[in-house]
């Protein structure tokens, strides 16, 4: 069975990040982004991330960060992939010599085959919904059907998922994995445990039934 991978994000607490791991999630996304409600320090984040058990993927969440910022947290935190939210080129994305992944706003006009070569160094391409003005985290989700199925990238897809419509969302377009953020909070930046068990739950029995 192909099994869709899942990515918390916006884990703010060390309760949120073990709940999330012992629901099974796979990766746990750290904001690093001022403006967002679930934006975390550096402090927050090491003590979170001293926490964990092994085996869980550490995303680091960067809007139109500065360079000398990254590279010092990077040093500080123990993050396994980048998650570049922002303008940033692929140069940019690239320059950390990390693993990393590239979100794209689903904006109109969007050509998912030029991005893919644009940004081949990529781990992956997470697709988000577009919303002037707002980064990310939007709650809202898009057309999945817009996301080509011959892309030679693994796709994350993330906006606006719910227990409610991921199994719409893999059938749709079979992502690597689905990423979410308000969809399992109880408030922003605090996860609820129960839609996180939910919210895998339902993904693993979307799995089977497209088996
Ligand atoms: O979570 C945020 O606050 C955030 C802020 C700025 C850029 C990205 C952000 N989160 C990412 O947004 C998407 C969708 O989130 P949601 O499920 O619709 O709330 C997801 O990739 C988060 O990693």
């Amino acid at each position: 069975m192909l099994r869709t991978r899942v990515k918390i994000c916006g884990i703010t607490r060390i309760e949120d990040a073990i709940a999330a791991i012992d629901a099974g999630a796979d990766a746990l996304g750290f904001v690093f982004y001022s403006k967002s409600p679930r934006a975390v320090s550096v402090e927050q984040a090491q003590s979170i991330i001293a926490a964990l058990p092994p085996f869980v993927s550490k995303v680091g969440l960067f809007v139109n960060e500065d360079a000398a910022f990254i590279r010092k947290l990077l040093g500080l935190c123990s993050l396994d992939i980048l998650q570049f939210h922002g303008d940033e080129s692929p140069e940019f994305c690239h320059s950390f010599t990390m693993p990393y992944m590239k979100a794209l706003r689903m904006r109109e006009g969007m050509d998912l085959h030029v991005a893919a070569e644009e940004y081949s160094t990529a781990r992956a391409l997470l697709l988000d919904s577009y919303k002037p003005g707002v980064p990310g985290g939007t709650g809202e989700s898009f057309d999945w059907h817009r996301i080509p199925n011959d892309l030679d990238i693994p796709i994350v897809l993330a906006g606006g998922l719910r227990v409610d419509n991921v199994a719409a969302a893999i059938s749709s377009c079979h992502p690597y994995a689905l990423d979410v953020s308000g969809g399992v909070e109880m408030a922003p930046g605090i996860k609820c445990p129960q839609k996180v068990t939910e919210f895998i739950t339902a993904i693993s029995d979307a799995d089977r039934r497209e088996e």
